[in-house]
């Protein structure tokens, strides 16, 4: 893993995309890179008094279809090439399910979870002004993603605001519901996993009753996911965060494993269960595998050994381009995370509307408006990939990939 570069693999996937595209070498070159990279190092003070300069970075892949659009997150592990890579997934994954903008991210080199709620905010409120030159609700819009929530989000509003001298709550999504944020946007993410799941099965004949789930990563995306599953009649038999795993083949209580991690920061510990290592969660016997936690874990190294039939990918890159072929050749049919976990984003997208229109919907029409994306999303990709016989990922970064050329092309190039 100490190689893996976010970056590069992105820039490998575009690249298979480009050449089964015959995307020619100048458009090539403008989708490549990011348009934009921001860098900025800026001094929080600690509860302790003492000043720490923290680093953030908010990078605008492409702003051909849209404004810029994508998380943030606050990590000891983030770095620039991660968040390019984010950045241009985010790209391709508004494309994919077909809503105005671009992609961006962003993310700050910190340890949250040793940071007290007034450190964070400070940081939040100091890394949100130094971003401000380039964030708007026209131009460039965050969001939660790793370590940031909807708390994040407000302070992200409020400090924009503060400097606008009025509120502007389309400037960020995934707000509380007291400042303009939408319905559904906490689960928006690990509903559209079901939702593109279910499709998935419909397709191999499969049944998600009874079917046995493995979920890597206990967030916002993979805790979501396990409850949904389960309420759909699936048996979540694997669990895990960054302390450890947890496995049970009779099934564990989503609701229950959940409170004992509010309770003791883990669910490694839940006792109805057995410990399993953080890699275990991966290739335990399961119809489906859900990794919800970050990039790069399935590799040539164990795709070999994983036993799922379908792999829904919550997490942005969980896979590189190595193992995809592998669990290609094994006809485990991978969701990706393009497609996968677009719900959160497209449910943004609503949220960024009712917040410019000030007109707000209830929680049955965005479910309802979702599940109409990201089945279309799915059926596009799924058709994409038996055409050109390949694997959903190529199929949906081919989809992608030629609309924002299309976007690009039709917009022209100034010479
Ligand atoms: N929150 C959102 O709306 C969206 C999130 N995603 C992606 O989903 C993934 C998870 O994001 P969130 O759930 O929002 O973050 P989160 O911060 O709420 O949760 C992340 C979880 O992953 C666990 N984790 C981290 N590294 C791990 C590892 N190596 N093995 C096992 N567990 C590990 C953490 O302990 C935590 O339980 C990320 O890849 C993110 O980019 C994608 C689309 C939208
Ligand atoms: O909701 C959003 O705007 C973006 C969420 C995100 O960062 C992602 O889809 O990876």
């Amino acid at each position: 893993m100490q190689d893996f570069n976010p970056y590069d693999m992105a820039v490998q996937q575009f690249e298979l995309a480009a050449d089964k595209l015959e995307l020619s070498e100048d458009m090539r070159e403008i989708l490549r890179k990011p348009k934009r990279e921001l860098i900025v190092n800026f001094p929080v003070r600690l509860d302790n008094g003492r000043i720490k300069t923290m680093t953030g970075y908010r990078v605008q892949h492409n702003v051909n279809r849209g404004p810029a659009k994508g998380g943030i997150r606050y990590s000891p592990d983030v770095t620039l090439d991660e968040v390019k890579a984010l950045a241009m997934w985010m790209t391709w994954k508004c494309a994919v399910v077909g809503i105005p903008y671009g992609g961006a991210k962003g993310g700050v080199i910190c340890d949250p979870k040793n940071m007290t709620a007034s450190e964070l905010e400070r940081l939040t409120r100091r890394f949100t002004t130094e971003i401000s030159i380039i964030i708007g609700p026209h131009s460039d819009i965050p969001a939660p993603d790793v370590n940031t929530n909807s708390q994040v989000m407000a302070w992200m509003m409020d400090t924009y605001s503060m400097h606008s001298g009025f509120s502007v709550p389309a400037v960020v999504t995934g707000k509380p519901l007291s400042i303009g944020g939408s319905e559904g946007r906490n689960e928006a993410t690990a509903t559209g996993v079901l939702f593109t799941t279910r499709r998935a099965a419909q397709r191999l004949g499969m049944s998600l009753k009874g079917a046995r789930v493995s979920i890597q990563g206990f967030g916002n995306a993979g805790s979501i996911a396990a409850r949904l599953f389960h309420v759909e009649g699936c048996k979540i038999v694997a669990v895990s965060d960054t302390s450890g795993g947890l496995y049970n083949e009779e099934g564990l209580d989503p609701g229950a494993v959940q409170r004992h991690k509010l309770a003791y920061g883990t669910v490694a510990t839940y006792p109805d269960g057995q410990s399993i290592s953080i890699a275990d969660v991966l290739t335990v016997p399961c119809d489906i595998l859900i990794p919800a936690a970050t990039e790069g874990v399935i590799t040539e190294h164990n795709a070999d050994t994983i036993q799922a039939r379908i792999i829904a990918e919550a997490a942005n890159g969980p896979t590189t381009p190595e193992a995809d072929v592998i669990l290609f050749e094994k006809g485990r049919l991978v969701i990706p995370d393009i497609l996968a976990n677009a719900g959160g984003v497209t449910v943004s997208y609503f949220e960024w509307v009712q917040d410019l229109q000030s007109i707000f919907w209830g929680n049955e029409e965005i479910i309802a408006r979702l599940e109409v994306i990201m089945n279309k999303a799915f059926d596009a990709v799924a058709d994409q990939a038996d055409l050109y016989h390949c694997d959903m990922r190529l199929g949906a970064n081919m989809l992608a990939i030629s609309r924002v050329s299309e976007a690009t092309q039709v917009r022209g190039i100034y010479p």
